[in-house]
């Protein structure tokens, strides 16, 4: 439907703010323009609209070239939510969203307004969940609030392509995905194409069916979505360190950030593991959430815990959200801590007569899959030491908050001295 080619222009004749720009959005697709700050991200969305002069390459709107169209004919195809929502007369919400059908209204000799018109002015209202608002001034209303009417206005005009220049900016979470759910409904259902720019990054990685990466004004990748290779790209775009790990229920990645602050801060304990022992429980408290990996009866898979608390099974005793439970009998836990290269580890074992439970945790940063192939190795090497019969419960977590610059080589002989350790110390259980 938009095919952007060798796209270049800006302010400034001599300095484009948008260098050599190329990308194609099909017919009924969406295409996130993602980047940083200054990137260049509305500059596009200006030369695409002729708001500033091109300075070389163009674009071709259903095979014609953008420019050629007369800004009526424009407005009939493609309708722009852009920043600005600053309007300086006083209409009413329904005003505004009207405004949306003047594209129509324009060849008709007094600009009336049409049955046509009325029906696609309420059916934006209706899609945007603006019905009661109607009759309120715009300036009265929130950002977000403003920013719903300005989406009803553009989809009044029943664009093919729909512009949208940050649509879910001053937007709660409720809002920003009611905005892109029904932006998706419409490329389902009416096949409209979407071209966005969004400054989330996990909300473009969930809803658009391309990303098209800027930095200082060239686009430096086109992708489907994000991937575990990206981490290093997106780290030096965005300047930020970051980690791109799938999203928990779908099949799309998300990416996390890390706070500077907690990346440079010093340590104020020489373990982050405090462990009380009373009558008939043994609490092991984290300094602060570790990731971890429960496997075996009652384990819970992956989950971030403050701690693990062992009780003894007659005591019934509550546990804290957020710890992991552990029950014994009589016997007792063995608790082993030591410090492998440098980082501070945990080992809790015991065998309750007829199976042994191991709960093992690091300080050294492990990603999820480290974390799964840690519980295997585990389970091995309690294998050859131990009849299968007797596997009980498997605990591995890890600290990703003290993260430090572990290459992978380090990580390779932190696993390798790490699993030696966990082999020497399970032996002679029983
Ligand atoms: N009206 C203007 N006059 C001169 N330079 C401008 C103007 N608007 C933007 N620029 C410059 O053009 C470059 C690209 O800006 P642009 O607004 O396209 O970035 P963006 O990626 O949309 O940023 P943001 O995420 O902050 O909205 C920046 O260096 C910016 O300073």
């Amino acid at each position: 439907m938009l095919h952007v080619q060798n796209l270049s222009g800006g302010y400034d004749k001599k300095h484009p703010a948008v260098h050599d720009v190329s990308f194609q959005v099909e017919k009924g697709s969406f295409f996130a323009l993602l980047g940083p700050n200054g990137s260049g991200k509305t500059t596009i969305i200006r030369l695409l609209m002729g708001v500033i002069p091109i300075s070389s390459g163009g674009a071709l709107l259903d095979g014609k070239p953008i420019d050629r169209y007369s800004s009526v004919e424009l407005a009939q195809k493609v309708s722009v939510l852009s920043q600005e929502n600053q309007m300086g007369l006083d209409f009413t919400v329904e005003e505004i969203v009207a405004l949306g059908r003047y594209p129509y209204q324009a060849k008709r000799l007094f600009h009336e307004e049409s049955e046509t018109d009325r029906e696609a002015v309420k059916e934006a209202m209706k899609l945007t969940h603006l019905d009661s608002y109607k009759s309120k001034p715009f300036i009265s209303l929130s950002g977000g609030e403003k920013q719903r009417v300005l989406l009803a206005k553009a989809l009044a005009q029943e664009p093919e392509l729909i512009i949208l220049d940050e649509p879910t900016n001053h937007l709660d979470i409720k809002h920003t995905l009611e905005i892109l759910d029904l932006l998706k409904k419409l490329q389902k259902e009416k096949n409209l194409t979407v071209l966005a720019i969004l400054h989330d990054l996990n909300i473009a990685s969930i809803y658009a069916d391309a990303l098209g990466m800027l930095k200082q004004g060239k686009l430096i990748q086109i992708s489907e979505g994000f991937l575990k290779n990206d981490e290093e790209l997106l780290r030096k775009v965005y300047e930020t360190d970051l980690h791109i790990a799938a999203h928990p229920e779908m099949a799309k990645m998300q990416v996390s950030f890390m706070p500077r602050q907690q990346i440079t801060s010093k340590r104020v304990s020489t373990s982050p593991f405090s462990v009380n022992e009373e009558k008939d429980r043994l609490i092991l408290q984290f300094d602060s959430q570790l990731r971890t990996l429960a496997l075996g009866k009652d384990g819970d898979g992956l989950a971030w815990s403050a701690g693990m608390m062992c009780t003894n099974i007659i005591s019934n005793a509550e546990v804290p959200e957020h710890y992991i439970r552990w029950e014994y009998p009589e016997s007792s836990i063995e608790c082993i801590q030591e410090d492998l290269l440098g980082s501070s580890c945990i080992l809790m074992k015991h065998w309750d007569g007829a199976e042994v439970h191991l709960a093992l945790f690091t300080e050294f940063p492990l990603s999820d899959i480290d974390l799964m192939n840690l519980s295997i190795s585990i389970t091995e090497s309690r294998m050859k030491l131990y009849p299968v019969s007797m596997t009980g419960r498997i605990v591995v977590g890890t600290d990703r908050s003290k993260r430090k610059n572990k290459t992978d080589e380090m990580k390779k002989v932190f696993l390798e001295e790490l699993k030696i350790w966990v082999l020497a110390k399970v032996q002679n259980l029983r």
